[in-house]
């Protein structure tokens, strides 16, 4: 569980980031200046991940997840800008402010601290290249002691599950998609980092895989402490797994909350279309219903709230003035000006997961 912190005599910062975050993202923005407009394709997140915790981030495609994504480890690709802070608090007490790293800082920071398996990267792999040797190359280009790193490696295969011998001797083309997986999880743990951001780690795989990989996730969360960015577009894996869930719709937050907070009085319109997509929390995405009307586009983003144009219960407000995002409860927080209304949109998906 996430770990809550009563930081009762610095209420400063209790109020600010409410728990133990180990990474505080304000105002999160990132920006394509092109010949058409400037693309906003995340605009001004808010959010606290906190130590421990695996949160889940949702959102349909082109909706900013894998922005968000590479904004966190300052990765985003040229020629994108990043603005806004993210406030790491690793164990040790400092405090880095990661947008401001110099390029030798954040290639450490990168992997050693905040690690990133990111969307698509089975196909990273070097195919003329051993899975030893890429976890031995990872850890000679980060300076650590290559036989206590393959000490390391050989567990983290273990707990995931796979036989180190046979692994480590492979090429990446004779390993099945989820031993890959598996594999590349392996290898983003293995320079030991407090947090590990994954896109869409699990897509390419056959259901039973992800749930199997998902299982295998929350017991790596508690053997080695860590802190988990799950981002997907599969809401009813990630209900499976994450402590906590953010909703991302037109590269903004719509909703943030407990996992059972999301799935039993969801209150932004979209996480209820979300949720509604599905015909069971526990049906293969597969047979996900699309949510009518179409993703916005980040050069053109509607006025007032961005879902004004697809939501069932918008008024003439909705269109004009943009929603804050407020707290329904201390831990559940939604950006909707009808969210008393909620429950005019009737929820038909079964949720007990
Ligand atoms: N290199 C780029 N330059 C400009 N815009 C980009 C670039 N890469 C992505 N985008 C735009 O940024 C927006 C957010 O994209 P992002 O990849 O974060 O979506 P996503 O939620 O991860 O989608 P998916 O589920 O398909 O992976 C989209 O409108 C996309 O077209
Ligand atoms: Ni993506």
């Amino acid at each position: 569980m996430s770990g809550r912190i009563d930081h009762s005599e610095s209420d400063a910062v209790a109020t600010e980031s409410r728990s133990d975050a180990v990474l505080t993202c304000r105002d999160l923005t990132v920006e394509f200046h092109m010949d058409r407009g400037t693309s906003t394709v995340l605009n001004g997140l808010d959010i606290d991940v906190e130590r421990n915790e695996i949160i889940g981030v949702v959102g349909e495609s082109g909706s900013g997840k894998s922005m968000f994504a590479s904004a966190l480890l300052d990765a985003v690709v040229d020629p994108g800008v990043t603005s806004g802070t993210i406030t790491y608090r690793p164990t040790d007490g400092r405090e880095v402010d990661v947008l401001e790293l110099s390029d030798d800082r954040l290639r450490q920071l990168r992997w050693e601290e905040i690690s990133m398996v990111f969307q698509g990267a089975l196909s990273s792999f070097n195919p003329t290249l051993t899975l030893r040797g890429h976890f031995a190359e990872t850890l000679e280009a980060h300076d650590y002691d290559v036989e206590d790193g393959m000490e390391r490696t050989r567990e983290l295969l273990a707990d995931l599950y796979l036989d180190p011998d046979r692994v480590l001797d492979s090429y990446p083309h004779e390993l099945s998609g989820g031993m890959k997986q598996r594999a590349l999880i392996a290898l983003s743990l293995v320079l030991e980092p407090e947090v590990l951001v994954m896109d869409e780690p699990t897509a390419a795989l056959d259901l039973l895989m992800q749930r199997s990989i998902v299982s295998l996730l929350d017991d790596l969360r508690d053997k080695y402490d860590l802190t988990m960015v799950f981002i997907t577009h599969d809401l009813p894996l990630v209900t499976k797994l994450a402590d906590r869930i953010g909703v991302l719709y037109a590269f903004e937050l719509a909703e943030v909350g407990r996992t059972e907070e999301i799935l039993r009085s969801p209150t932004h319109p979209y996480t209820r279309a979300l949720l509604n997509s599905t015909p069971d929390i526990d049906s293969p995405l597969e047979e996900m219903r699309p949510i009518e009307g179409s993703a916005p586009d980040p050069v053109n983003v509607p006025s007032g709230c961005p879902y004004h144009q697809r939501c069932p219960i918008s008024t003439e407000d909705c269109a004009t003035v943009k929603p804050p995002m407020e707290p329904v409860t201390e831990t559940h927080d939604v950006a909707c000006h009808h969210r008393d209304r909620a429950d005019e949109i009737e929820l038909t998906a079964e949720v007990d997961g």
